[in-house]
């Protein structure tokens, strides 16, 4: 049977920018300034300190990218803590902690997470009804995993 959990009107809001991607990141935001203060804001420590100082909102920041901050994510994703992720993840650049971008990018899609990863699909997403309603994310059934022998 799958799970259900409800997303409330005001999201829980990812953002995170690698280095080459971080004023793409803050000129989207800019202009989404007025949408984006309707929800709770996180980020990882220097993608959030540019969207504080930039928009001069509110935003919880968690560890920088490379020093846990996108396992920080992954985990509050897990734990339902996250409703939405925006992500503008380098394609051209070999990071050092590629394997937790990779970890938190699965996450997403175990939970069944709205992911965006490009200026493109954040417009999609952002402009969304769904973004400011409450919504029923179905989760599969994963009991099958549980205690799982290896
Ligand atoms: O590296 C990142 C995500 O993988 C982003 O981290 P920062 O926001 O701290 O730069």
């Amino acid at each position: 049977m799958p799970t259900v959990k409800t997303l409330h009107a005001r999201k829980r809001i990812a953002l995170i920018a690698h280095d080459h991607k971080k004023a793409e990141l803050i000129e989207w935001a800019l202009y989404n300034k007025t949408v984006l203060c309707r929800h709770e804001l996180y980020a990882t420590g220097t993608t959030g300190k540019l969207i504080e100082e930039n928009l001069d909102v509110p935003v919880r920041k968690l560890l920088s990218g490379p020093l846990g901050g996108d396992q920080q994510i992954g985990s509050m994703i897990a734990e339902g803590k996250i409703d939405v992720v925006i992500f503008f993840w380098d394609p051209m650049e070999a990071l050092p902690h590629d394997p937790d971008i990779k970890a938190l990018l699965r996450l997403g899609v175990v939970w069944n997470i709205p992911m965006a990863s490009n200026r493109t699909s954040a417009d999609f997403l952002l402009t969304s009804p769904l973004m400011h309603q409450e919504y029923e994310v179905r989760l599969p059934d994963y009991s099958q995993y549980l205690g799982r022998k290896v």
